[in-house]
């Protein structure tokens, strides 16, 4: 796979698509062996992540299991409501939008999920998936275009049309993504946030869906939020990348920035268990591997949230919480590395 340039279209005054600020999404949890009148635990899935997108961009989200990526990601498109924050598209404010303004804007952002079976309902036939939500929108559109409409999605995708009266059980994991991509496509939206949308895909079909997601956003304009434990496919595909740990935001650059000049003792561990395609240089790097284990979200450290499993903390990092700071394209939430700008590392 070859890096494609940037997608990002500069709109009007360079307005951002999506402006999410300072959003705070958490879960009541009663704990093991608490008692029923014991108020519940707060877990902070997201603590405070704030970043925007603009029309064409992709951006990566990146960070191990359990540190708030699909929270986010489902917090934008209000499957969970977050407590505190803003996220605004096209200027305007979803969070405590009425069920009406926020089925208006659902039009314009879409999701593709980890498990294409899965997420397909068995019983449908997949022309009918694709249709769902046409026929939700336009309820009056004839049922002729309805099937033109299918038909030329189908095909855009890579899927035969032929096969519009075919049941998911009956198509592979790849092909069940493509059925995925297509109903996601069909309203013609803004935004799409695919949720690891290859994880469950074998390597080889991997780079196909990829491909196609790319091709698709460059014809339509699409932004794509890109979520993935596999930081070579969110290197591929991202413009930016938004680099997550227990539910905080701790580094946001374009892409060259994070991947070559990584900052935040987090992110330089994550990089450094990415391979290299040179043999020599992959044979000689050192893995930096992280000690100890995941703090509980439900009670997370003070100060900055990785002191615990980072090799330069010091007792000044249990004290103060850092927040995210440095240039337009690279940012790190660190009170010991601060953001130095390569000369050239930036594009
Ligand atoms: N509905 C829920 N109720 C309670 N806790 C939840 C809920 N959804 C997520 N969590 C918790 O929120 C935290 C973040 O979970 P989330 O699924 O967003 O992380 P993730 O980074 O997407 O992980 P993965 O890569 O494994 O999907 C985890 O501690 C998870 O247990």
């Amino acid at each position: 796979m070859t890096k494609t340039t940037s997608n990002r279209i500069d709109v009007v005054n360079d307005a951002p698509l999506l402006q999410v600020k300072d959003v705070v999404t958490s879960f009541d949890i009663k704990q093991k062996g608490s008692y029923f009148w014991q108020k519940p635990a707060t877990l902070k899935a997201v603590n405070g992540v704030s970043f925007e997108l603009f029309a064409g961009e992709t951006l990566g989200v990146v960070g191990e299991s359990g540190c708030g990526k699909s929270t986010l990601a489902r917090t934008i498109i209000g499957l969970v409501t977050a407590r505190s924050g803003s996220i605004k598209f096209n200027g305007e404010e979803m969070l405590g939008a009425t069920k009406k303004q926020m089925r208006l804007k659902r039009k314009d952002i879409q999701m593709i999920f980890q498990d294409p079976l899965a997420s397909l309902n068995p019983r449908m036939t997949v022309g009918d998936i694709i249709a769902e939500p046409l026929r939700t929108y336009y309820p009056k559109m004839p049922k002729s275009e309805v099937e033109q409409e299918v038909r030329a999605m189908m095909k855009k995708v890579g899927l035969l049309p032929n096969q519009v009266n075919r049941y998911p059980h009956e198509f592979s994991g790849g092909q069940c993504q493509r059925i995925g991509i297509a109903r996601a496509l069909i309203l013609r939206p803004k935004l799409i946030i695919c949720d690891e949308p290859v994880s469950a895909l074998d390597v080889s079909i991997q780079a196909q869906v990829i491909n196609l997601l790319q091709d698709v956003q460059k014809e339509m304009g699409l932004a794509l939020i890109f979520i993935a434990h596999d930081l070579s496919v969110v290197k591929h595909i991202s413009d930016r990348v938004l680099v997550m740990y227990l539910g905080n935001a701790v580094e946001l650059g374009v892409d060259k920035a994070i991947y070559d000049n990584p900052t935040h003792p987090y992110t330089q561990a994550l990089m450094s268990a990415v391979p290299i395609p040179d043999p020599q240089i992959e044979r000689n790097k050192t893995i930096q591997l992280l000690e100890g284990d995941l703090p509980s979200p439900i009670n997370p450290p003070s100060g900055c949230v990785f002191r615990t499993r980072c090799p330069i903390a010091d007792d000044g990092c249990a004290q103060t919480k850092p927040v995210l700071e440095g240039t337009p394209d690279h940012q790190v939430a660190c009170l010991k590395n601060k953001v130095t700008q390569l000369p050239g590392a930036v594009a």
